[in-house]
């Protein structure tokens, strides 16, 4: 009886309840920023650009605006287009906006301590603050030697083997890198430490690509047991867990050892130890963390210094009268009997506006790196959703008229007035990094490392562009240059004509072991042009 009377009234309530939450949701949907319309289940999985690259992007960018909504299944995903967009969300609103995708995989390899990837949590908090004092502005003048050391090093192996550029870049940056944070002086592209290393970047990169394995679809997978069918991703996350350790401890101990006999140069790790609560000694907790931040800085600072170097090589193929004007620019302040310093930099503009029009033109992170918001939030009167991936087109923003004048055309003097840097015009800085409580850490560093890394190979090379099949110079449109691969191509570098210099390590110390001992420098004739190489190397 009493049954028969509640069942309707349950009926109804139910009933209620469900038409408010699709009410409330509908809603919700109504105020978000605008997009392709969703299917049912699948959202806009279809509409997302396999690579979510700028390029392929762009056309929903011209079709719903400069802030744009996409759901991939469950996943809310905003897109900005603006520097005013990300700057109010990102850079003021940072508290709400600092917080990273999270995936199964990521803990899987024991990468809690990666410092790009982790959530907004204290370990992040932690390790991010200790980063910071040792790649802080004033910090890195610390490093500047090993900075120009690196930079010498490519000038070198560009001159021996300009064909091999690209490997000769990267290795350039990782080994200046390496030397500033461990001391450690690595002198061939198959060092132990950078192969380690660079095999690393490789796993991060596979397992942080969002949708590459179905445990982060269905997180209960993880605890399914390894030797099951389809749990493969079990067996890899186990292997390079290993091989993450490996990395972040291997050259740590070994510059550990050598810092500890003190037969080891400035660098993060000492500045480290000479903070520690006890001379030279560290507590288990400060050692933990000086790893972790010693580790990271490797992998943090590959890629940017790297590919905007090859933009650089792109851009100075393309415009061989900016390459002139820096080159000119080098010539008076420099002279031609040494390689540019890093205390050359206040009397060398042109070249420092040459890195912002880099970091503008062609900015590394094109869609940014994703940021995760922590609670819902209003936007020009959109939704925002909590656990947003609020995305940055970083090149809609180099690229707009708002900000730059004729913005496609590669000219680094728009960023001078009266011979030097014009506060007035907004600075790549501002995006090419990132934003917020997120900011790359590392961008003094990265700055000063493509400045003397562009002085000194300008200097002693010219650029061109590379030849075609049929041995005509040939470039591509900077639409279709991707940032690295299959770009090798289409550069060819030359030694300048009439420069003679030395390449070693440490010149004013080589020269004057060279002139106690009664030696001659070696001297090496480089195509059109001879120099003088340091052979210790
Ligand atoms: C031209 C060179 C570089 C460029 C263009 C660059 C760009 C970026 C960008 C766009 C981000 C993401 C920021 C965000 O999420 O808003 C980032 C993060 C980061 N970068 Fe760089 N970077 C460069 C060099 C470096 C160097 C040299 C280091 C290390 C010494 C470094 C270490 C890091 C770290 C640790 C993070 C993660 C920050 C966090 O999540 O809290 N970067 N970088």
């Amino acid at each position: 009886m009493l049954t028969s009377s509640v069942a309707p009234l349950a009926v109804a309530v139910l009933s209620v309840v469900l038409l408010s939450i699709l009410w409330t949701q509908r809603a919700r949907r109504s105020h978000l920023p605008p997009g392709p319309p969703p299917l049912p289940i699948l959202g806009n999985l279809l509409d997302i650009p396999r690579k979510l690259c700028v390029a392929d992007y762009q056309p929903l960018a011209d079709k719903y605006g400069d802030v744009v909504y996409l759901n991939a299944v469950t996943q809310s995903i905003v897109v900005l287009g603006t520097y005013a967009g990300a700057s109010e969300l990102l850079d003021k609103r940072s508290s709400r906006y600092s917080d990273r995708p999270s995936l199964v995989m990521a803990s899987l390899i024991g990468g809690d301590w990666l410092i790009p990837y982790s959530g907004y949590t204290d370990l992040w908090r932690q390790r991010r603050k200790r980063f910071h004092e040792f790649f802080s502005a004033t910090a890195i003048r610390e490093y500047a030697h090993a900075q120009e050391v690196g930079a010498r090093a490519l000038v070198r192996l560009l001159l021996s083997t300009p064909e091999n550029y690209f490997d000769n870049v990267e290795f350039a940056f990782g080994s200046t890198i390496f030397s500033s944070v461990y001391g450690i002086d690595i002198s061939s592209p198959n060092d132990e430490y950078l192969v380690m290393a660079d095999e690393v970047m490789r796993i991060i990169k596979e397992a942080y690509t969002p949708g590459k394995f179905l445990v982060e679809v269905f997180p209960w997978m993880r605890h399914v047991p390894a030797w099951l069918p389809g749990m493969s991703f079990k067996r890899k996350a186990a292997e390079w867990s290993i091989l993450l350790q490996e990395m972040r401890n291997k050259a740590f101990d070994a510059a550990f050892d050598k810092a500890r006999r003190g037969d080891i140069s400035p660098c993060v790790l000492t500045a480290i130890l000479d903070k520690g609560s006890n001379q030279r000694q560290l507590s288990e907790d400060e050692e933990a963390l000086a790893r972790d931040v010693c580790g990271v800085a490797y992998l943090g600072a590959s890629q940017g210094s790297s590919s905007t170097f090859f933009t650089f090589l792109y851009a100075m193929a393309l415009h061989p009268d900016v390459q002139r004007r820096a080159q000119a620019e080098i010539d008076i302040v420099v002279g031609r009997s040494r390689l540019p310093l890093m205390s050359d930099r206040p009397a060398l503009p042109y070249i420092d506006a040459l890195v912002n029009e880099c970091l503008r033109w062609m900015p590394t992170a094109q869609l940014g790196v994703p940021h995760r918001s922590m609670a819902d939030d209003e936007y020009n009167g959109y939704l925002i959703p909590k656990g947003t991936l609020v995305l940055t087109n970083t090149r809609a923003i180099g690229r707009s008229k708002e900000h730059y004048v004729d913005p496609d055309e590669f000219r680094p003097e728009r960023f001078l007035k009266d011979g030097q840097l014009n506060r007035d015009i907004l600075s790549p800085r501002a995006y090419a990094f990132g934003f917020g409580r997120r900011i790359c850490p590392g961008m003094h560093f990265g700055e000063a490392s493509l400045f003397i890394t562009i002085a000194s190979v300008l200097h002693a090379l010219t650029i061109r562009p590379g030849l075609d099949e049929h041995g005509r110079p040939s470039l591509p449109s900077s639409e279709d240059v991707p940032m690295k691969d299959g770009f090798l191509t289409y550069v060819s570098l030359r030694p300048r004509k009439a420069s003679t210099y030395v390449l070693c390590a440490d010149t004013p110390k080589y020269l004057a072991t060279c002139s106690r001992r009664g030696l001659e420098p070696t001297v090496v004739t480089v195509g059109a042009r001879t120099s003088i190489e340091d052979t210790r190397s």
